[in-house]
């Protein structure tokens, strides 16, 4: 068996979102505060010499070469005219459409992954643009750094905030980011602000109450968990999510959810999983 590099590729928060205006290109002007928490998907990969990029896990719903790991894999092989190839694996735990970053978390793993894999030596930086182009969450992932992030989410300034413990509950509803971009009822005029101002009066989700209008099943869900702690959206959802100062009080309210609302219990983290592993590597 050839080597295996074997990588996470975490979730992210929005821990809040705020939506300044819609540019030309239809595209969001945001100001949102970026946290990781430490539950992640897994990705193999091992090298090929003959170019090619086969990723060997079918994601329902997602052709082999729409999946943003092979679109990542092949964007970073055509610009740097590398010649190798890859085989991938990916163990798969985020829930697709949660608002927790999974497919661009993805993407972001195997421009790192590979860059590592195939000795490119191209910067974070440059990789992070390159990221861009396949998503906007895309970048932070590249980063791996809790930010403050304005445009339309790629202009990243590193926070170091708190790290409390959440809980996320994943409503078995799949949300469309680009369905609730597209909502006429969507408030987009929210004034910008500096990232110490909104963390003193907590801030808020611009998406939730248009997500909440469409999806009741997430709207109960928010009545639900604020029944123990004070709940919020994440992205445009599915997920929400309550912070705890420590593990026992998080599970011990994720116990007492229903069955029909899957929940998980995750550090949260100012620096990602992805880059706590890489750092070990070099
Ligand atoms: C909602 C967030 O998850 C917050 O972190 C992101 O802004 C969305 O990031 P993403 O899923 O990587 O988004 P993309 O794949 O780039 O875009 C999906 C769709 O969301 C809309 N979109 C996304 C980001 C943004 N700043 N404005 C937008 O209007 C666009 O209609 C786009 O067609
Ligand atoms: N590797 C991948 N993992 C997950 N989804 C993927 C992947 N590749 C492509 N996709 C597509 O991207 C869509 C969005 O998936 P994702 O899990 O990133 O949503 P999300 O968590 O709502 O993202 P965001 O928070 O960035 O809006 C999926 O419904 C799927 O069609």
């Amino acid at each position: 068996m050839k080597d295996v590099l074997t990588l996470p590729a975490p979730a992210k928060l929005n821990l809040f979102l705020h939506i300044l205006g819609r540019r030309d290109d239809g595209y969001h002007e945001l100001q949102t505060l970026f946290q990781f928490v430490d539950y992640a998907d897994e990705l193999k990969f091992a090298l090929r010499d003959d170019g090619q990029i086969r990723l060997h896990t079918v994601l329902p719903g997602v052709e082999h070469d729409s999946n943003l790991i092979v679109r990542a894999a092949r964007l970073l092989q055509q610009t740097t005219h590398c010649s190798l190839g890859a085989d991938i694996w990916l163990d798969k735990r985020l829930p697709m459409g949660g608002g927790i970053g999974g497919g661009s978390s993805n993407a972001a793993t195997t421009l790192l992954g590979l860059n590592y894999l195939w000795k490119l030596n191209v910067s974070e930086e440059a990789l992070a643009e390159l990221g861009l182009t396949l998503g906007a969450d895309v970048p932070v992932f590249v980063r791996g750094k809790a930010a403050w992030a304005e445009g339309i989410g790629e202009r990243l300034t590193p926070v170091e905030i708190e790290e409390p413990w959440y809980l996320v509950a994943v409503p078995q509803v799949s949300v469309s980011t680009a369905e609730i971009f597209n909502d006429p009822l969507l408030t987009r005029d929210t004034p910008p602000s500096k990232v110490r101002l909104v963390l003193e009066w907590g801030g808020r989700n611009d998406c939730q109450s248009v997500v909440e209008k469409r999806y009741p099943e997430i709207r109960n869900a928010l009545i639900l968990l604020n029944k123990f702690v004070s709940a919020r959206l994440t992205g445009t959802g599915s997920c929400i999510f309550g912070g705890f100062p420590n593990q026992t009080e998080a599970v011990k309210v994720a116990d007492q959810l229903p069955a029909t609302l899957p929940s998980f219990v995750a550090k949260g983290s100012n620096t990602s999983m992805l880059h706590r592993k890489l750092g070990s590597l070099f």
